[in-house]
């Protein structure tokens, strides 16, 4: 009964595009259990830039290019989510910015832009700079003291740790010690229990966790939930008792003042304890979000730079003629260091950490490119073919940043960055693109100040095969950090 109740939903399959046949009950999923995104992408190639497939009794069309991706998820009907049972658990529910819909979802996510800007952060702005700036510096001191004890560090745990306290400095308004950090912990076993729900099913087969609740990872990854939305509870808790009214000290506190706010008004998402939900979830989910996917961008680029001695020197003379090696990175270098926004475009490119992005689901029937697509269609957007299309790029698997550049490499191609959408495309586009990139430049340009990351000498060859899940994730390598002469 769990079985077809969970997958009763059954959608008719537009007329007119083709895709891969696929098997009774499952459609195509048992083609995709291995490197989902090469099968995506040699799909693309056979089937053109729209093609359907079935994920179980669900039909889905995959957009394969940047422009259809844009124009079918900026439609109104695009907003609704496939809501997976891995972010409804997770949420405890359609609560927050990630797994809301309709108003709530739009009353949380502008809630959250808002707060951003007043804590100081918006395009122009600067100020959360020195906050950043403050979290790479740590990673220094970390590096400093890894490497008085090995020749080589390995940076994937340490670049979490300080990426997730930025955030969290400004969501709770003290930062955590990096060796003993309980929010990227908690995070942490989150993520991995997301990336079993990939990989074991649980997440488009809610009855796995009925017949396999352990071996599947369910339980873990249920315990690992509630674990961290008790930690946010009693962070939103700590802070209530706390509050001065009018004052708010960092972003729970701004939430806490929206709760009051709206404490009258039944209309708002912020009303009562469904307020309450709401604004755990939407906290919760901003963690989520954003710690393996921000320092896996930077995880990835360490590993090319490192592997590509020609960029990594173009990178250090670059960031040598324009902020030299005495003063801090600012945000105001970044408009005249086209090399340095080309190599991390070219990251976002080659290893797109969401390379199958998020899936969402027509909330009602749309006439798109010649086709009606029905409504409750599935919406997947291809985004690692998008960004390894041969007729765009000729060269997709090679990492060159120049590919970006005018020919005398002073201007960064803005019609070839139109090609990507490592964030996605259309209203629910991430929220925290702006933050991610100012920390990917700001960390990335210090790290590159200070160091020559070379090889590690016991296993000099680079390893490029990500951990796919929901995401493609850098697995752990080592690298040698040898500090600058001139630093
Ligand atoms: C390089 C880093 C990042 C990448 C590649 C990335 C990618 C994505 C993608 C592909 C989506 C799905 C958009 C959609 O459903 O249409 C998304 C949504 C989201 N991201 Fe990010 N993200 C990154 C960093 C962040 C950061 C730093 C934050 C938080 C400050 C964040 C918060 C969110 C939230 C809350 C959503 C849900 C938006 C909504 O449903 O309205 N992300 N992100």
């Amino acid at each position: 009964y769990k079985f077809l109740e969970s997958n009763k939903k059954s959608d008719r399959m537009p007329k007119g595009i083709q895709g891969p046949p696929g098997f009774p009950i499952l459609g195509n999923i048992l083609q995709m259990v291995k490197n989902p995104h090469l099968k995506l992408s040699k799909w693309a190639k056979k089937y053109g830039a729209l093609y359907t497939i079935r994920l179980g009794f669900r039909n889905a069309l995959v957009t394969s290019d940047a422009k259809s991706m844009k124009d079918l998820f900026g439609h109104p009907a695009s907003t609704k989510k496939f809501q997976m049972d891995t972010f409804l658990l997770l949420s405890k529910g359609r609560y927050g910015i990630f797994t809301a819909e309709g108003e709530a979802w739009a009353e949380q996510r502008q809630f959250f832009i808002r707060s951003l800007v007043d804590f100081g952060f918006g395009s122009g702005k600067t100020s959360l700079e020195p906050l950043i700036l403050d979290e790479a510096q740590y990673v220094i001191e970390w590096i400093e003291a890894e490497s008085k004890n090995s020749s080589s560090v390995c940076l994937n745990e340490i670049l979490r740790i300080a990426t997730s306290n930025v955030l969290w400095t400004l969501v709770n308004g003290k930062r955590n010690n990096l060796t003993d950090n309980n929010i990227s912990l908690l995070t942490q076993n989150v993520i991995d229990g997301v990336q079993q729900s990939i990989k074991n099913g649980f997440g488009f087969f809610p009855w796995i966790k009925y017949i396999a609740p352990e071996l599947s990872g369910y339980n873990s990854y249920y315990k690992a939930c509630n674990d961290l939305y008790a930690f946010i509870t009693e962070r939103f808790e700590e802070h209530k008792s706390q509050f001065t009214p009018d004052a708010p000290k960092d972003i729970i506190d701004a939430y806490i003042q929206e709760l009051l706010n709206k404490a009258n008004d039944p209309s708002s998402s912020f009303y009562g304890i469904e307020g309450e939900r709401h604004s755990i979830a939407s906290v919760l989910e901003l963690f989520i979000a954003s710690s393996e996917t921000t320092p896996g961008v930077m995880l990835w680029l360490v590993l090319y730079v490192c592997h590509n001695q020609s960029v990594q020197r173009k990178l250090h003379d670059e960031i040598e003629t324009v902020i030299g090696t005495c003063r801090e990175p600012s945000l105001l270098d970044k408009p005249r260091m086209p090399f340095t926004d080309a190599v991390i475009q070219e990251t976002f490119r080659i290893s797109p950490l969401a390379a199958m992005g998020i899936v969402h689901e027509l909330s009602e029937s749309i006439e798109f490119q010649g086709h009606t697509l029905p409504k409750g269609l599935l919406l997947l957007p291809n985004i690692y073919h998008v960004h390894h299309d041969e007729k765009t790029w000729g060269d997709p698997e090679n990492f060159r940043p120049e590919r970006f550049l005018n020919p005398e490499e002073t201007e960064v191609n803005k019609s070839l960055t139109e090609n990507l959408v490592p964030f996605q495309a259309g209203k629910r586009q991430c929220v925290g693109e702006t933050l991610a990139r100012d920390v990917i430049f700001l960390f990335i340009v210090k790290l590159f100040q200070t160091y020559d990351v070379l090889p590690d000498p016991d296993n000099p060859e680079p390893n490029y095969e990500p951990d796919v899940g929901l995401g493609l994730i850098c697995k752990p390598f080592k690298v040698r950090m040898q500090r600058k002469s001139n630093n």
